[in-house]
């Protein structure tokens, strides 16, 4: 018995460690204490999270007098905010925002200036890649609103979630090519999954505006909301239910398995969905969920 738990401990960790791991560490040349310790230096705005009990939670980029550009610090608030959402068991969902209807003008030219050589470039590409990619890992359905203006690392920051919604009026746009640089966040590479090589290339080598009914079509983004701006999180939220709907286990089960798929060979992906359909099978929920199915009409 107490080898059956103890093996069943070793899974679990194993199971999250994979979920959570680290693209980049002391093997691949990041340093990760040394990178805190330099973007702390490059200050201003704030990531704010705010969690809520239907299991939905919101993340604000905020920094309004700089467009939500993403400072320094505020790389270092959006990774200890993803590690928050890793903890946070009862948690089905995400919406990614910026504060006064606007998403996120890039990385602040200030901080980017004062990361300019190199050495910091890589540093920060290595950090913000670890952290995007553990909130696109996330057993949580995210979903990226798209108020105002998605520019720069701001369109990267949006790739990294499950899904786009759009506001009319509202732009996404790799301006990268315009400050001489490729996208390093992660975001050229999601873009190709998400619109194929062709689109990708022309939107990276055109640093194009993307329109909502241009991104519906090459499926960028997901929909158009058409709400008034103060009514559009309302609106997201709403759009998000039917996906988050039913267990925290069942959703969180769900998006592991897609999350995997995304990342795996096929032979991989079907042994992780094996292990992670192990997970709920048998289950409160499930075996409730059982018998309601089964009760005579
Ligand atoms: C590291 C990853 C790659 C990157 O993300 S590199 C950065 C790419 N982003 C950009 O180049 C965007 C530059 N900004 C713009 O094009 C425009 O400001 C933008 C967002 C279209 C907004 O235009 P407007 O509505 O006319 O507003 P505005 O220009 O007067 O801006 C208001 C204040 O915000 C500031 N701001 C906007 N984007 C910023 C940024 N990324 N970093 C630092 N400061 C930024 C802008 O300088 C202005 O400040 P101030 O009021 O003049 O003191």
């Amino acid at each position: 018995m107490a080898l059956t738990i103890l093996k069943c401990v070793l899974k679990n960790a194993t199971a999250r460690r994979c979920l959570y791991r680290r693209l980049y560490n002391s093997s691949h040349g990041f340093n990760e204490t040394e990178a805190k310790k330099k973007l702390a230096q490059c200050s201003g705005g704030s990531i704010n999270l705010c969690k809520g009990e239907n299991g939905i939670a919101e993340l604000c980029i905020n920094h309004p007098s700089r467009k939500n550009a993403i400072s320094g610090s505020m790389m270092l608030e959006l990774e200890e905010r993803v590690s928050d959402l890793e903890n946070w068991k009862e948690g089905k969902g995400l919406i990614v925002y910026g504060a006064e209807h606007t998403f996120c003008s890039g990385g602040d030219l200030h901080s980017v200036k004062a990361l300019s050589s190199p050495k910091d470039g890589l540093m920060m590409c290595m950090f913000m890649q670890n952290t995007l990619t553990r909130l696109q890992r996330l057993p949580l359905i995210s979903v990226a609103l798209v108020q105002g203006k998605a520019l720069g690392g701001g369109a990267e920051v949006c790739t990294a979630c499950d899904f786009r919604l759009m506001t009319e009026g509202s732009e996404i746009r790799f301006v990268h090519k315009h400050m001489a640089i490729v996208p390093g966040w992660g975001g050229a590479s999601r873009l190709i999954q998400l619109v194929g090589s062709r689109q990708a290339l022309k939107l990276l080598s055109s640093a194009l505006g993307i329109h909502p009914e241009y991104a519906l079509r090459i499926g960028l983004t997901d929909d158009i909301l058409s709400s008034a701006a103060d009514r559009a999180l309302e609106e997201a939220k709403t759009w998000l239910t039917p996906y988050t709907k039913g267990p925290a286990d069942t959703t969180r089960a769900i998006k592991k398995i897609v999350a995997s798929g995304r990342e795996h060979l096929f032979e991989d992906t079907l042994r992780k969905e094996k292990d992670i359909f192990g997970t709920v099978w048998g289950s409160p929920a499930h075996l409730q969920a059982l018998s309601k199915a089964m009760k005579p009409n």
